[in-house]
Parts: C-alpha cells; sequence; structure tokens
C-alpha cells in the first residue's frame, strides 16, 4: 500500500504561519495553510489590508530560524534590509548622541512587513505540498474529533476541514489559542499597557543632483529615538529612503492632541526636528488618516494539546514591540520546534492508523511547550522593560554611566570565542550557560545560541556586579577627587 502523508493544517498565513508550514513540508508532512485575508501578493490586495506596522527590525534569531529551514530565505527576504548600528538618540537640546548596538558593530535590520511576508508566501507556495487558502477563516475546532470549521468568506459558506495536526499561526487575536482553551487547562495572562501607537510617514529627502538618487533625511544606519520620559517617537529606515516613524504615548497624552493646531504645537515643543523633516501637512495627514493602535502582551500555557495543536508565534505569546523581537521569536520558535520534532522521530509518513494517539507527536510536543515557556516568558518581561529604557532610561547620566561600565567590562571578560561566530547556522538549541561577560542587548539580539531566559538571569547576576561596581567606581571617583582636591588646597595654602 503507498505510503500517504498525514495532513497538517496551519492557521495563518503570516510571516510565522508560511515558515511552519515550510518546516513541516521538509519533514514530509502535506500541508494546507488557511488564511482569513486575501493573498496579499495580488495587486488588488496591496494596500488594503491595514497592517500592525509598516517596517521591523530583523535579527539573528529570526535570520538563524529562516537560514534554518529555509536556505534561501534569508537572501531574498533580507535584500531591502537597511542595518542599524546603534540607537540614535535625539536630545530635548537638539543634541544628537549615537550608541551603538554592539561593541563589535553588529546591526539588526530594518525590514519591510509586507515585502517579508510577501516572500515566505511565495516561498511556501512554491512548495510542493503546501496548499495555501485565502479568505478561508477558521471559526472553531474540535480537537477531539481533529476537524476544524472553516468559513469561505467569499461564497459565505462554512465547510468541516480534517487534520492530523494543526498549527495556530493565526496572530494575537488566535481563534486556535481559543479553541485550545477549552480543551486544555491552559494558563493565560493578558494585558494591555496604557500607551497606544501611531505611524508617521517621513518622506525622502531631494535628491543632491537633478538627475540623482533621493535622499534619507536622517542617517540611515541608526534607529532613531526621541525619548520624552512618558512617550517617545522612534524612526526607522525603509530602503525607499523614507522613514517610517511611532510615536508611542498613554492614551491619555494621544486624547489631548484633539486639533491641528494642538497637534503641532505639540510637536513644536517635544520633537521640532522630526517635525521639520516630517512636515506639518504630512504629520496632519497620518493623525487623521492612521489608526491608532493599542499594545498587547499575552502569556500563555501550555501551548500545545496532546499530538494534535500547537500555537505559535503572536498567538502563543504577543509581547510589546520595544525589543523589536516578537517577530523574531516567532521565527524562533518554528526552528525550535522543528528540531524538536526531528529529535522526537515524528513521521508523518509513519504515524498511527485512525484516531490514535502518535505518541512521539505528543511528546515531542510536551517538550517543546517545556523547553519553551521559560523563555517566551523571559522575552515578553524584557520587552516590557525595554519600554522604560527607550523612553526614559536612555537619555539619563546614570544609564550612560552603566552603559560604559558595561561596555567596558564586556571588552575585558569577553569569551575567548564567540560560540555563534563558530557555529553560525548549526545551533539546534540554546546552550548552557554562556561564559564571560556579555551585556544583555547582545545576548537577546544577536546570540541565538543563548535562549532568552538565560540572557535574563545572566543579566540579573551581572547587574548586581555593575551595582557594586558602579559604586566602588564612583566611591573611587570620589576618594581621589577628594584627595586631589585635598592635596591641591595644602598646596595653595602654602
Ligand atoms: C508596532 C509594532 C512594531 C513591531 N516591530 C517588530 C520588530 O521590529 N521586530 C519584530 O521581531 N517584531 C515586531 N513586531 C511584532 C510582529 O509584528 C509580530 O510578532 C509578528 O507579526 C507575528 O507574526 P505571526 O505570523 O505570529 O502573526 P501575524 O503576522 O498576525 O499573522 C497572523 C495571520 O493569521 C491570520 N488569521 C488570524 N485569524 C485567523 C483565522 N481565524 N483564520 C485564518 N487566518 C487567521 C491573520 O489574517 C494573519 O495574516 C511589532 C509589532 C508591532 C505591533
Ligand atoms: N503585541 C502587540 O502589542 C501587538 C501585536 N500585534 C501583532 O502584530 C501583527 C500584525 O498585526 P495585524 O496583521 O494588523 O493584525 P490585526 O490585529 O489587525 O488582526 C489580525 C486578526 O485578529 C483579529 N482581531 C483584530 N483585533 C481583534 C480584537 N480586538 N478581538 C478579536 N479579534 C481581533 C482580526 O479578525 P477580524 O478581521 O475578523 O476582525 C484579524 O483577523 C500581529 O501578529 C498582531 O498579533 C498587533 C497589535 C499589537
Ligand atoms: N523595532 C522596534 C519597534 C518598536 C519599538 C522598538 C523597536 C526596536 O527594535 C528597539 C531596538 N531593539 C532598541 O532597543 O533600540
Amino acid at each position: 500500500m503507498p505510503e500517504v502523508a498525514r495532513k497538517a493544517v496551519v492557521v495563518g498565513a503570516g510571516p510565522v504561519g508560511c515558515l511552519s508550514a515550510i518546516a513541516l513540508s521538509n519533514m514530509g508532512w502535506e500541508v494546507e495553510i488557511y488564511e482569513a485575508r486575501p493573498d496579499m501578493r495580488l495587486p488588488s490586495s496591496k494596500g488594503t489590508a491595514q497592517q500592525r506596522s509598516i517596517n521591523l527590525a530583523i535579527s539573528p534569531r529570526g535570520i538563524l530560524a529562516l537560514q534554518t529551514i529555509h536556505p534561501d530565505a534569508t537572501d531574498r527576504c533580507l535584500r531591502t534590509a537597511v542595518p542599524m548600528r546603534g540607537r540614535m538618540i535625539h536630545h530635548t537640546t537638539g543634541k544628537l548622541s549615537s550608541q551603538p548596538y554592539d561593541r563589535s558593530g553588529q546591526s539588526i535590520k530594518s525590514i519591510d512587513r509586507a515585502v517579508l511576508n510577501e516572500d515566505l508566501l511565495e516561498l511556501a507556495s512554491k512548495t510542493a505540498n503546501i496548499r495555501i487558502f485565502f479568505r478561508h477563516k477558521i471559526v472553531s475546532i474540535d480537537f477531539d474529533s481533529r476537524v476544524m470549521q472553516i468559513e469561505n468568506m467569499e461564497s459565505k459558506n462554512n465547510s468541516s476541514v480534517p487534520f492530523h495536526f494543526c498549527v495556530g499561526a493565526d496572530g494575537s487575536y488566535s481563534v486556535v489559542r481559543r479553541q485550545l482553551m477549552r480543551v486544555t487547562r491552559m494558563n493565560y495572562e493578558q494585558t494591555y499597557i496604557p500607551h497606544e501607537y501611531l505611524e508617521l510617514r517621513m518622506a525622502a529627502g531631494p535628491p543632491h543632483t537633478p538627475d540623482g538618487e533621493p535622499t534619507f533625511l536622517l542617517d540611515p544606519n541608526h534607529l532613531h529615538i526621541w525619548p520624552r520620559h512618558s512617550f517617545m517617537l522612534i524612526a526607522l529606515p525603509n530602503q525607499d529612503k523614507t522613514f517610517t516613524c511611532t510615536l508611542f504615548a498613554p492614551t491619555k497624552e494621544f486624547d489631548k492632541l484633539t486639533s491641528p493646531d494642538v497637534i503641532v504645537s505639540w510637536f513644536k515643543t517635544h520633537f521640532p526636528d522630526a517635525l521639520s523633516l516630517i512636515g506639518q501637512d504630512a504629520l496632519l495627514h497620518d493623525f487623521k488618516h492612521n489608526p491608532r493602535g493599542s499594545l498587547i502582551s499575552i502569556k500563555a500555557n501550555p501551548y500545545h494539546y496532546k499530538d494534535r495543536a500547537v500555537v505559535l508565534g503572536d498567538a502563543a505569546h504577543s509581547m510589546v514591540p520595544f525589543f523589536g523581537q516578537g517577530l523574531n521569536c516567532g521565527l524562533e520558535d518554528v526552528r525550535v520546534l522543528y528540531y524538536t520534532l526531528l529529535n522526537g522521530h515524528v513521521n508523518p509518513l509513519d504515524g498511527p492508523s485512525g484516531d490514535a494517539v502518535d505518541e512521539s507527536l505528543e511528546k515531542a510536543l510536551h517538550a517543546y511547550t517545556e523547553a519553551r515557556h521559560e523563555d517566551l516568558k523571559a522575552i515578553c518581561e524584557l520587552a516590557m522593560d525595554n519600554y522604560t529604557e527607550m523612553r526614559h532610561s536612555v537619555a539619563t547620566p546614570s544609564y550612560l554611566f552603566r552603559k560604559t561600565l558595561d561596555t567596558t567590562l564586556a571588552s575585558l571578560f569577553s569569551p575567548p570565542t564567540d560560540p555563534y561566530a563558530n557555529n553560525k547556522f548549526g545551533v539546534a538549541f540554546p546552550t548552557a550557560w554562556p561564559s564571560g561577560w556579555l551585556p544583555l542587548y547582545t545576548m537577546v539580539t544577536f546570540r541565538p545560541d543563548i535562549s532568552y531566559a538565560t540572557a535574563k538571569r545572566k543579566a540579573r547576576t551581572q547587574g548586581k556586579i555593575l551595582s557594586y561596581t558602579g559604586w566602588a567606581t564612583a566611591a573611587t571617583t570620589v576618594g581621589a577627587a577628594a584627595a586631589a582636591a585635598y592635596t591641591l588646597f595644602g598646596r595653595l595654602r602654602k
């Protein structure tokens, strides 16, 4: 009898859904993707789906996942990337200061969200055993009978679709997660922060020569931040020389911006340089037409049910965007699940018949939840902390002092070799405790061989040492200053 592969259904054709489908197809599953929205590659869909952000920062965790699952995906998805090597702080005084992300010069990359999603969709649609159904919305799932109800949004007809394995990659408001909660004892925590965001476009500058290229109005190799303590503006570069600026502010601050005059004068007070580059008309246009988005953080546990379902990406863990890790983490979920299924010898061609439980798959999904939970909790918390750092701390002397100490200690006690550099794309699971002194930002952003939870723990230990060193340095400096003053005072008296 010919072997027939079992069927995996992936819900959601966002970046995480597309990469999951390719990973499952690599393993031999027959895959169907159901996506509620129209195919974003079609000219008729361009600009219709209101996406949450225009661009996003991709970093080695996301890149490693792409590379592992589909080696061609990396070059393709990064073709429009603009490297950002550090933060550029725009102080209230108008002064600019650059803060590199990493002492060895590594960068995070600003990419167009739609381009990334379209590229992954294209790769998935070219993969032989993947079929994609657009305008098909999952309405409900009966996991015990392994069948889901799907609404065809064109015809408005509902149909039943059977499956063996279901991957929920359907974003923050996941229906798969909601359905899982009915059958598992899922712990679930959802927090809306009291801040919202609004995107503003900064156009490209004029060419320097009549037939020349347009220019960037700000340095393109930085992520620009205007920290104003309780709110902030940021700007990420795009390949077409524009910047996408995002204003993050408490709802009560946004609510004060009720008329064009108030908006312009508020910008004149807080972001005069940004206002002159964005322009008043463009600013007022975007305030009027762009939606204000809310910011949500979601933690859940477990992520799976028996041998038949798992949630990945924002469906499993929405985080506030301030570490630029939401998607990177979602892509990393796919890589970790992929290795967990391979290591668990899960074989879509060799499963039990009928409705019997596939024990290898059940064990692998359990192992995934066990391995992943601490990390996902850690990055959701780190993302929250990074908001305070970006909107407030970056401009304070105490932060700059600690950062200088942190970087100095990293250069004094750097590990003799960088295990990630030597083992670039062979890393399957995050390693044990990393040696040497490593700044938190480096571990989270540039070291996919270090898990988020380990990074958080190591940073806490280093933080304590930093505090003692800081006090000791301050005391030594004060002591040295006092001694110098005493000597000088003594000399002057003679
Ligand atoms: C302002 C902002 C800035 C961000 N910046 C960054 C950044 O710089 N770096 C970073 O790594 N992350 C960033 N993120 C986070 C990132 O956007 C998300 O983590 C990422 O989009 C999650 O991808 P996903 O595939 O899990 O979900 P999504 O991209 O939401 O995809 C889910 C898909 O499922 C579909 N769907 C939903 N329900 C159903 C259903 N019932 N049936 C069928 N289909 C369904 C949706 O239509 C959608 O296409 C940012 C987020 C925000 C809000
Ligand atoms: N962590 C965060 O703070 C935030 C993260 N995000 C993430 O950014 C990514 C891109 O966002 P985007 O593509 O614009 O996704 P959206 O949030 O606009 O919508 C995705 C799906 O969720 C449904 N949905 C939206 N809002 C709600 C709600 N309040 N209650 C129930 N269902 C809802 C929509 O269904 P329907 O069309 O039927 O309404 C839609 O199909 C997503 O991963 C999203 O999860 C987005 C916002 C904030
Ligand atoms: N992409 C983002 C979107 C929104 C807010 C922040 C980011 C960042 O990437 C911040 C960056 N990691 C930083 O710490 O400077």
